[in-house]
């Protein structure tokens, strides 16, 4: 649709100015989709505290999703720090995505930190290094602080240049602010320093912020609600205007995990013991090593103030999938490190029977050793039937857009109940690229048997293989 602009009534300029189009959106948009964006919690019944047979995503493992609910509901109530959960189970049974659904149902106020335990392994900093910032990552601090601020509605924005001017131009020597609350307004000067911090936050006239008087550091809370109804879509959170005076005592609340603290108390000239300061310099860049002293330092001035009440302890998840690649040593440190006080909840998730504990020529169940077993509660999650499999199949083409007539859907599930069901999962894309090659969208029974003898499962790989290894032991035997 063509449309055109009014012509300026204010005579300023006479030109025409050129026709605007309306873009309308490419009908065929791509979206990037995560293995795990169909799953959006854990599916819990509120009333009887059971999961669902199907909810958020979720089909089945109705034992498993109901355990992990009761893991929530005690990391709530803050009774689980310290102690290890382990989801046990066949491949592609929804270890990773109940984990996942946790992190959904505990809300962004809680950290969730989720590890391969491969990644611990680097050639350049200690597996008790990894494991021991991944902890301190886990673990958040609310702090809680009543400050004293300026706060109110922009009305005025004036940087005033010195009258001298260097030779290199003109430098500014002071800025005045006007701030407007429901109750008064005052204008402030402010330190030319200031003003850079006010053009880093594109501060405008009509915006919310305010000022810690201590500190002059300066937070931009949002836009004026008066200013809602300027554009029909705005970007922008709205705000109401303060009210009260200008200048007054704000509680403020902010969220930060321990490795955050140990990062920007690092910095030279980070002045040890002062969380205000440690949190004013979180955006700071790295510069020297975070040594155990810090740390512990860090964990002596978070106890005070834990003590005091300016600070809450909010213990997180670290979620370690594929734990059977860790070896003694970490368990050894994990051990420790699960029993100091300020400890996270860690998920383990293996999809191991009985095999060799890294380091060790002994067997284990899991590969994780007895000692680190015997404190472990477990969670194991079940092989899905067919029925099961077909609804998760169901779930994963809504996510990710494609369409299957009835034959093709029913040959998928079949694949997805007698070969694997993420062995199925995979074969959704190239199936749905071998409809749209012969200008269909929607898949039918022939893209499916095609990719199926394109694509080997794992089963299929595995037998070709020992097929193999068997015509070489026969020719060499000749
Ligand atoms: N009960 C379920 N409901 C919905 N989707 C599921 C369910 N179980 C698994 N899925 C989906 O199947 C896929 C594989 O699951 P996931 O990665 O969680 O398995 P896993 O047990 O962690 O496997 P592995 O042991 O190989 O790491 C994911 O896309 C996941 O979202």
């Amino acid at each position: 649709m063509d449309m055109e602009i009014d012509e300026p009534t204010n005579g300023t300029s006479s030109s025409r100015l050129a026709p605007i189009e309306e873009v309308k959106p490419t009908p065929k948009q791509i979206k990037r989709i995560a293995a795990h964006s169909h799953v959006k919690g854990l599916g819990i019944d509120t009333e009887t505290n059971e999961a669902l047979p199907e909810g958020a995503g979720f089909v089945g493992q109705i034992a498993a999703r109901t355990a992990a609910s009761i893991i929530v509901d005690m990391i709530r109530m803050k009774s689980m720090a310290g102690r290890a959960v382990l989801l046990a189970g066949p491949p592609a049974t929804g270890k990773t995505a109940i984990a996942l659904a946790m992190s959904h149902e505990l809300g962004d106020g809680v950290p969730f930190v989720p590890l391969v335990a491969s990644e611990v392994f680097s050639s350049e900093v200690k597996k008790t290094e990894v494991l021991m910032r991944s902890f301190r990552r886990a673990i958040g601090l609310r702090v809680k602080e009543t400050k004293d601020v300026y706060e109110g509605e922009v009305t005025e924005l004036t940087p005033v240049e010195t009258s001298e001017s260097s030779g290199l131009g003109k430098t500014i020597s002071h800025l005045l602010i006007g701030l407007k609350t429901a109750k008064g307004s005052k204008q402030l000067k402010l330190d030319p320093s200031i003003y850079d911090s006010i053009l880093k936050q594109r501060v405008e006239v009509g915006d919310v912020i305010y000022i810690e008087a201590n500190s002059g550091i300066v937070k931009r809370v949002g836009r004026c609600d008066v200013y809602a109804s300027e554009f029909d879509l705005e970007a922008d959170e709205f705000v109401p205007m303060p009210k009260g005076d200008v200048r007054k005592s704000k509680d403020i609340v902010q969220n930060v995990s321990l490795h955050d603290l140990d990062l920007a108390n690092s910095r030279p000239q980070g002045r040890q013991g002062d969380v205000t300061n440690i949190v004013s310099q979180l955006m700071a860049p790295k510069k020297t090593e975070v040594t155990d002293r810090l740390r512990s330092e860090i964990n002596k001035v978070v106890n005070e103030y834990i003590e005091s009440g300016v600070a809450e302890l909010m213990p997180g998840v670290l979620f370690i999938d594929e734990v059977h690649m860790l070896d003694v040593e970490c368990f050894t440190y994990l051990y420790r490190a699960l029993e100091s006080p300020m400890a996270p909840v860690v998920v383990f998730a293996t999809n191991r029977g009985t095999t060799t504990v890294r380091g060790l020529d002994d067997k284990a169940p899991h590969g994780i050793p007895p000692e680190m077993l015997d404190r472990l509660m477990i969670i194991p999650t079940m092989k899905y039937n067919e029925e099961d499999v077909r609804k998760i199949l169901a779930h994963r083409t809504e996510a990710e857009n494609v369409q299957f007539d009835e034959k093709a859907f029913d040959l998928l599930s079949r694949v997805g109940s007698e070969k694997s069901l993420r062995y199925a999962l995979q074969l959704i894309a190239p199936a749905r690229l071998c409809a749209q090659t012969c200008g269909r969208e929607i898949i039918d029974l022939g893209d499916v048997e095609r990719c199926t003898k394109l694509f080997m499962d794992r089963s299929e790989s595995l037998l070709k293989a020992e097929e193999a290894q068997k015509r070489l032991t026969e020719k060499n035997s000749k």
